[in-house]
């Protein structure tokens, strides 16, 4: 079977790790995220790609959910001791090995792709089902637009990063901006992994700086909507909260209501305009289904917290066994 997943970093990965739980002899196919990518200290950072690397690999600290196990922050002491900021950013002794290798081959010329693949040629060696593919090699960087009473306009733009971990979605998002996505192409093997797939899995990462710039890449929104296997997506909304992260903080600034229904309805079905066959919603919003139904987006209920990678192949299994009967 070959199966692909639309994934960002942290509820990404836990996803994945489930998916990889359930069918653990099928290809998967991860398209990764990389709108929230930055480049920082002149090191170009991915990371969404990297928490997939890790936590797939083996090699990310699962109670934090990102960067490595056994990090230490030598380095980040270091930059603080110069002044030489920005030091908000988790820049960790190990993850810095990646970033050096990914900049240097960057500069080289090697596509992200293919420094994606090398990279994930240590970490998946011991998976060679497993394959990580960014959704573009152009660069995609989010910026999220801020109330600052002394900027021109009485707003400014800083980097969807800076908004996140180190103002932690705490000012209202005003407008959201993904610098680059119009001209970005799909990165080689996405459209054809999604052509050749016999399932689809729209992860249950944040539908705005996550799925969102994947289905934004021009050609992929498309290839979905052709695809000839059937498209699943899981809400990572539950009971009106992220089961992880902060996409309640970014829902209202694209219009839609934090709730798994609104954002069932915002992705769309099939057989109008959207890009599912099924919404998987949590047992908390089962209240919300019949009116999904009646919306003509099929909708089954499971529970949905990905307590463990067993958890998730749960839900991940019988949901797919239920489509595909
Ligand atoms: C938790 C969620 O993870 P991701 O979208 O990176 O999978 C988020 O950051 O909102």
């Amino acid at each position: 079977m070959q199966i692909v997943v639309l994934a960002g970093g942290v509820g990404g990965s836990r996803f994945t790790a489930g998916v990889r739980r359930a069918y653990p002899d099928a290809t998967i196919t991860v398209v990764g995220n990389t709108a929230d990518d930055i480049t920082i200290h002149g090191l170009r950072v991915c990371p969404d790609l990297d928490t997939l690397m890790y936590t797939l690999g083996g090699g990310g600290d699962a109670e934090r959910g990102w960067g490595r196990l056994d990090e230490s922050w030598r380095a980040i002491e270091e930059l603080r001791a110069y002044g030489a900021e920005p030091t908000w950013f988790g820049l960790g002794d190990r993850d810095l090995g990646t970033h050096l290798v990914r900049t240097e081959l960057l500069a080289a010329g090697v596509p992200l792709s293919e420094v994606t693949a090398r990279l994930c040629a240590r970490w998946w060696a011991h998976d060679p089902g497993l394959r990580l593919l960014p959704m573009t090699d152009d660069p995609v960087e989010t910026y999220v637009d801020i109330p600052d009473a002394d900027a021109p306009g009485g707003r400014r733009s800083v980097h969807f990063q800076e908004y996140w971990v180190r103002l932690h979605a705490g000012p209202e998002a005003l407008a959201l901006r993904q610098v680059g996505i119009e001209a970005a192409r799909p990165a080689p093997g996405v459209l054809e992994a999604v052509a050749a797939a016999d399932l689809v899995l729209v992860g249950p990462s944040n539908p705005v700086v996550s799925i969102g710039p994947i289905l934004a890449v021009p050609g992929v929104r498309e290839a979905l909507r052709s695809a000839p296997a059937p498209v699943l997506g899981f809400s990572g909304i539950l009971h009106g909260a992220p089961v992880l992260g902060m996409a309640h903080r970014l829902l209202p600034t694209i219009g839609v209501a934090v709730d798994a229904a609104a954002v069932g309805r915002h992705y769309g079905s099939r057989r109008a305009d959207g890009v599912l066959d099924t919404w998987v919603v949590d047992t908390a919003d089962a209240g919300s289904a019949p009116a999904l139904e009646a919306d003509g987006l099929p909708t089954l209920v499971r529970d949905l917290v990905m307590s463990s990678p067993d958890a998730t192949a749960v839900f991940v299994r019988s949901t797919v066994d239920q489509v595909l009967a």
